[in-house]
């Protein structure tokens, strides 16, 4: 059994981590902290986790956490920084659900995240949680970087495109949308039933934090000598619990057939258990990925033969987050990777 510890368990990824663990069948849950709820039983605050989860909260300690396998950070960005270092040298393995170690050029990090960075010789070694672009790294990496939720819809959708060069990487456009739990478990106006619901809004459009991350990893995948990945982003806020919709835009170097767009996608993913590709010029549904793992993506050209539009949907808590981190962990520990990631979408 591998020995897990969460920190930071009160938050919308951590429950839904500890859901998809209490039902691992290789994994021991040790510790689950909060420093606000600390001796207070998980099932307490999380009454789903009756009968599946009977830890209570603790502080996060080094020597406890120490002990483990495997320590996942589910915490704010700047938390898992301070810590990890001491645990790789423990012997521990980390996966990290913030963005600590996503930006690998620390000044980018530090100017978008808005303090300095703890560890940044950390950020060279973590390995980037996308098991469809890196999963050698990804099984034996001692630290990972877990993608944000916008960065894994909208990379799973462009990466075919960019692999094979078919688009001009300096004209890409999302728009994407995500459900409410992606702004965390935390009282502000704009997330309160009165002012979300029966509401549709864009927001940081003058520069969002997932941005840099975007181009980074996209440009990784670019074939050498390309110009590099240029991205205008869009998010919007939508009335809804879980779920990301993203809508991505982008112009063909020279015009093709949908037929050769659908072939391309249905290629570069087959024998991936987590990607999708629904038929050419399908509409695919968050409700289809709710509680999921999957990405959902279609290919459509409604601008003519030389653009095309992917549309991506994920559960931004699930393969935007705490499910795509378990993923991680079944490869890190050379476990199936679909273990306890199996289970349809609940419709409707
Ligand atoms: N929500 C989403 O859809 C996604 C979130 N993420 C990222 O995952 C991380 C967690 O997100 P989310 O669950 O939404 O966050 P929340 O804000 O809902 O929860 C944060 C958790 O971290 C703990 N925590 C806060 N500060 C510290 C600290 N200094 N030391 C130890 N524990 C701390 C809190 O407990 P306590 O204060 O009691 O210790 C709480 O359990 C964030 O970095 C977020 O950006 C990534 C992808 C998607
Ligand atoms: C709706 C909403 O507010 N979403 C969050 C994204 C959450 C996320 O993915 O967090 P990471 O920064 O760890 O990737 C936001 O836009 O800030």
């Amino acid at each position: 059994m591998i020995k897990v510890a969460i920190v930071g368990g009160t938050g919308y990824t951590g429950v839904e981590l500890l859901r998809l663990l209490a039902a691992h069948p290789e994994v021991e849950l040790t510790a689950i902290t909060s420093r606000a709820l600390a001796g207070t039983p998980v099932a307490e605050l999380f009454p789903n986790l009756r009968g599946h989860c009977d830890l209570a909260f603790c502080e996060p300690d080094i020597e406890q956490l120490g002990r483990c396998d495997l320590v996942f950070f589910a915490t704010p960005h700047g938390v898992a920084q301070a810590q990890v270092p001491d645990l790789l040298r423990r012997g521990v393995r980390v996966i990290d659900l913030s963005a600590d170690f996503r930006i690998k050029d620390i000044p980018t990090w530090e100017q978008w995240y808005g303090q300095r960075h703890a560890a940044p010789e950390m950020a060279a070694e973590a390995v980037y949680g996308l098991p469809e672009v890196n999963r050698a790294a990804i099984a034996g990496a001692q630290l990972i970087a877990c993608p944000g939720c916008y960065p894994t819809s909208i990379q799973l959708g462009w990466i075919p495109l960019l692999e094979s060069g078919l688009v001009d990487p300096g004209r890409l456009v999302a728009s994407a949308a995500s459900g409410a739990t992606g702004a965390g478990r935390q009282g502000k106006t704009e997330l309160l039933f009165a002012e979300n619901s029966d509401n549709f809004r864009a927001y940081a459009a003058g520069g969002h934090r997932h941005l840099p991350e975007i181009e980074q990893e996209l440009q990784w995948v670019q074939p050498a000598g390309s110009d590099p990945a240029r991205v205008t982003f869009v998010p919007h806020l939508l009335p809804m619990v879980r779920g990301m919709h993203a809508t991505l835009f982008a112009n063909l170097r020279k015009e093709a057939e949908i037929e050769e767009l659908q072939r391309l996608f249905e290629s570069r993913y087959t024998g991936e258990p987590f990607v999708d590709v629904l038929p050419a010029g399908s509409h695919p549904q968050t409700r289809t990925v709710r509680g999921t793992n999957m990405c959902r993506l279609a290919v459509l050209q409604p601008g003519g033969r030389d653009t095309v539009v992917v549309l991506s949907v994920i559960d931004n808590l699930a393969k935007g987050a705490s499910a795509q981190a378990v993923q991680n962990m079944n490869i890190m520990f050379g476990l199936n990777e679909t273990l306890a990631l199996e289970s349809p979408a609940l419709l409707p």
